[in-house]
């Protein structure tokens, strides 16, 4: 899977098999990238044949990887979860599969509430051009805060937590909170982060894309953040404004709040010379500090 390039050999595939997305990973040294900001509604067919047809548009354009957003299948919310949820597979991820392999690209399906064994998960799936799925990375932070007055979410009272990561650099939305998941993705090799996410009107202005820039001049690596657009009548306001970052921390493409396709060429040489004149990657000092996994991370 080319958002990884930790190296082809160790791309693990979907059912956990080394090496089986060899090809996927194909690290391309440039492709160009479509970030969907899908106007999310409640007709879930609705949903998927508009992110459908938005995926053969951004393929049309070019482009070798196509990021949808967060709950793209769904409404936000507690309240929609459990209604919109199926199992992977399923309806909507079968979609993902074919939009890919029609239009032979990678799809990174922004993530879909999961039903599996009685829990709740909010998932995302990636798909290859030739429509077989990469990987599944579940969310691993829950988005439970209170902002007294402003906003107060739990995702909690209905999701469980993932508890793995992958191999490729995928969070879903809180993920993108935690600098050391960011640090571990970019330590393994990934070049480019994704995030769907579905920030809010208190949260999104405040922290979205210095999150982005953040996590993306910590690692020198390109980070790309697909949100739903914003529907002022929806009970949670999503922010918008779907995001590519440079290695060097600057916006390169940036949505407004409606439905858009936004596009980044990126260029993997750009990232090494980026690493070559501001060679933080060799000077950590592990002898002082370092960031470890709990566990080998494979989903
Ligand atoms: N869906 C989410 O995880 C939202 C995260 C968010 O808004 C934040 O501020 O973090």
């Amino acid at each position: 899977m080319l958002v990884c390039c930790y190296t082809v050999s160790r791309c693990v595939a979907a059912d956990g098999a080394d090496g089986a997305a060899v090809t996927a990973c194909g690290c391309f040294s440039e492709f160009r990238l479509a970030v969907v900001q899908l106007q999310v509604r409640s007709v879930k067919a609705d949903n998927l044949s508009r992110a459908r047809r938005l995926v053969k548009e951004a393929a049309g354009q070019g482009s070798a990887v196509v990021l949808l957003p967060e709950c793209f299948n769904s409404p936000y919310g507690s309240s929609f979860f459990s209604k919109y949820a199926e199992e992977i597979p399923g309806e909507s991820t079968q979609m993902l599969s074919e939009a890919a392999r029609e239009h032979k690209v990678y799809v990174v399906g922004g993530s879909i509430p999961e039903e599996d064994g009685g829990k709740l998960y909010n998932s995302c799936t990636v798909f290859g051009p030739d429509g077989g799925m990469i990987l599944k990375h579940r969310k691993i932070h829950l988005f439970d805060i209170n902002v007294p007055g402003k906003i107060c979410f739990q995702e909690s009272e209905t999701l469980s937590p993932g508890n793995t990561y992958c191999k490729v650099g995928v969070g879903i939305c809180y993920d993108m909170r935690f600098a050391e998941l960011a640090q571990i993705y970019s330590r393994k090799g990934c070049q480019l982060l994704v995030y769907p996410g579905a920030f809010n009107m208190t949260t999104g202005p405040a922290h979205w894309e210095l999150l982005q820039r953040a996590r993306a001049l910590d690692n020198q690596v390109f980070v790309a953040t697909a949100s739903p657009a914003r529907d002022e009548s929806a009970s949670y306001v999503a922010w918008g404004h779907s995001t590519v970052v440079s290695p060097w921390g600057e916006v390169i493409s940036k949505a407004g709040p409606e439905e858009a396709i936004i596009y980044a060429d990126i260029d993997l040489q750009y990232l090494s010379d980026i690493r070559q004149q501001i060679p933080i990657t060799v000077q950590r000092r592990e002898d002082l500090y370092t960031v470890t996994c709990a566990q080998d991370g494979s989903s």
